[in-house]
């Protein structure tokens, strides 16, 4: 017999073989300290004797130095037996009563138990009685008592995350593989998360009252994949019982006690946390260094906030106030912590006067699937914001952000790590808090990349329409690229900038700097109003642009020049050439309105006055420009 255990992240499986082998060392000498805990394969235990007079009240934490403490988890595929093995172990211990505890005990949402499926880590104290023995059968010591915290997990895919903050607070964890179903892919997952969590590993394979159960081929499957010692595995049916004597105290001989110091500044883990009606925030902890008091001053490290323990206990299963935590152990802390967001899941809690070193964390959570969340009636929309705050104290896996939309108001986008954790999440939200809400079609991130790779494209088309002449293009890093360019100064003293942040999205910036006078193909451009030249609108412009630039400075200025009561003509010439052409028409004076009837040669004889007197006012008229006009037609490059 041995056991797994990882000494480095950076260790490959096949050296883990000599590695189980050097942790092998001799029981005989064991006493009540676990670097001379040792394995030996013919080492048997004594199994419970069962502590259900265990009074709650009196329990005396301080009775549990980190030697007698264990903190394991259960880990499996789905339905391979988790929640029915932690069911068996809270009854073999006595922490739940045979028969009066409801199935699967701690799986305790309605989701849950709707659903059949664990979605949240639950934890739950045990006390049990165990005495090593010797290879020849012969007591080692008296029975002694152990506290050890087990957590049940969930086994699908999207609620890992919950798995791998549990093992956080874990030094080994129970692998059970159906004896049936043999090693599925969460049972891959999850052994590489304990892996390299550095846990202990010890396999348990389940369900061999089944008929089809071939627990050898389990074992060769344990084997080949995981390099885990057939032997090691425990052979357990939580429906029948049989077996699940060997599981604790395989738990206790084979795994270690937390490490940390009693000595050091209270270091506390904050593992997860739920919102409770009369009691506020309750922060799931595991002490990793110092003790936990009532009534200590103890402070967040990751926001800096300060609280007074008002209540501390243990997860027995129920909540069970101790007074104190010490170095090793898991419970729950009341601490007057108003909002959820101050709960921040990962976060070290120590004592307010020491400044201590924050542990790791973990991991950030990686969303796989979005979807938005709104009210029903647009006016529950507080309602559900306080629902979700709350959800979310629960559930630190999902990430949330207000939006809105046209069609269904204020809502929320929320980022969950699969569909059914999304599913779970909105059953949860209408069964716990009473919120009906209506969730827009599941999306998933995408990483846009724009067809022209970057800005640069853009920059070189402006570049080239203004005339300029490209001397030097390098990229400074994969990000940023620089460009240098000969362009005409009257390219770009009017809106060259204002262009070039504009199809960069203002990234670019721009310097110049005069160079000396060039040779250039240049015309000058006339801009002429019934026929007469306007100085102060004339340009000098390139030959090839002159054209173009014509028809968009007649076609601007003929925005600018009301109509009047003669014709106006609007040109653009070189020289004597006219490029281009428009024409503002005459606003045109009823003269017929007060011929009523009459003779249709007085009506004739009028009109032809009229066209009389409007050549001459052409001849002489003048044409109003607005001072604006000026300003815009130096915008037309
Ligand atoms: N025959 C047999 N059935 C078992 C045994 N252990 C559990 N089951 C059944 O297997 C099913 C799944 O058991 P659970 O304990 O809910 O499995 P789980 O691994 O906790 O499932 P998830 O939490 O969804 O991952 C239930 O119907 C149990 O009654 C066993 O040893 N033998």
């Amino acid at each position: 017999m041995g056991y797994l255990r990882r000494a480095s992240n950076t260790l490959s499986l096949p050296k883990l073989r000599s590695l189980s082998a050097i942790n092998r060392v001799n029981p005989v000498e064991s006493r009540l300290s676990w670097t001379q805990f040792g394995w030996n394969h013919r080492a048997f235990c004594s199994h419970s004797r069962q502590n259900s007079k265990d009074n709650a009240n009196s329990i005396d934490l301080s009775q549990y130095p980190t030697e007698r403490i264990r903190n394991f988890s259960i880990i499996a595929h789905v339905d391979h037996g988790k929640s029915t093995l932690a069911d068996r172990l809270l009854e073999l211990t006595g922490t739940i009563k045979r028969g009066l505890g409801q199935p699967q005990y701690l799986d305790k949402l309605q989701v849950e138990r709707e659903r059949g499926i664990t979605v949240k880590a639950q934890t739950a104290t045990m006390f049990y009685d165990h005495k090593f023995q010797g290879a020849n059968g012969i007591d080692v010591q008296e029975p002694c008592r152990f506290l050890l915290n087990l957590i049940d997990t969930p086994g699908h895919v999207d609620f890992s995350y919950e798995v791998s903050r549990s093992l956080a607070a874990c030094q080994g964890a129970l692998l059970v593989v159906d004896a049936a179903q043999g090693v599925q892919a969460q049972t891959v997952a999850n052994f590489y998360l304990a892996f390299e969590s550095n846990l202990t590993i010890i396999p348990v394979i389940n369900k061999i009252d089944q008929p089809t159960a071939d627990p050898d081929r389990v074992k060769a499957q344990l084997k080949s994949m995981f390099d885990l010692d057939p032997n090691d595995a425990l052979l357990t049916s939580a429906k029948t019982g049989q077996g699940l004597e060997h599981v604790l105290p395989a738990v206790i001989e084979r795994m270690p006690p937390p490490p940390g110091n009693c000595n050091s500044p209270l270091r506390m883990l904050l593992l997860d946390s739920y919102y409770d009606e009369y009691k506020g925030v309750i922060c799931h902890v595991a002490v990793v260094d110092g003790t936990l008091r009532k009534g200590d001053k103890i402070s967040s490290a990751a926001t800096g906030q300060s609280y007074e323990v008002l209540d501390v206990g243990i997860m027995h299963p129920e909540l069970k106030p101790t007074g104190v935590l010490l170095t090793g152990q898991v419970g729950y802390v009341v601490s007057g912590m108003r909002s959820t967001k101050e709960a921040r899941v990962g976060d070290t809690l120590h004592q307010s006067r020491s400044i201590v070193e924050p542990l790791p964390g973990f991991k950030p959570v990686k969303h796989m699937v979005f979807s938005g969340v709104y009210p029903v009636d647009g006016s529950d929309f507080e309602a559900l914001n306080h629902a979700i705050e709350r959800l979310t104290c629960n559930d630190a896996s999902v990430s949330v952000t207000k939006e809105s939309s046209t069609a269904l108001g204020l809502g929320f986008r929320c980022g969950f790590l699969g569909l059914l954790h999304m599913d779970v999440f909105h059953q949860r939200l209408e069964q716990e808090y009473g919120a009906h809400v209506i969730s827009t079609v599941p999306t998933v991130p995408y990483i846009f990349e724009y067809s022209d790779g970057r800005y640069v494209g853009a920059v070189i088309t402006l570049c080239s329409e203004r005339r300029g002449e490209q001397l030097e293009y390098t990229f400074i890093d994969s990000q940023r690229a620089f460009m240098k360019y000969r362009l005409p100064l009257r390219e770009i003293v009017v809106d060259f900038y204002n262009e070039l942040k504009s199809i960069t999205s203002g990234y670019a910036s721009f310097d110049y700097e005069d160079s000396e006078y060039q040779a250039s193909d240049l015309v000058k451009l006339d801009l002429l109003l019934n026929g007469q030249p306007i100085d102060a609108m004339a340009a000098i412009v390139h030959n090839l642009k002159a054209q173009r630039l014509g028809r968009d400075l007649v076609e601007k200025l003929k925005k600018f020049i009301d109509r009047q009561m003669f014709e106006i003509t609007i040109q653009a010439a070189i020289g004597s050439k006219v490029v281009a052409r428009e024409t503002v028409s005459a606003m045109r004076k009823n003269v017929l309105a007060k011929c009523y009837g009459g003779d249709v040669t007085r009506k004739r004889k009028l009109l032809e006055k009229q066209k009389e007197g409007k050549k001459r006012m052409k001849r002489v008229g003048s044409v109003d420009i607005p001072q604006e006009a000026f300003h815009e037609m130096l915008k037309v490059s």
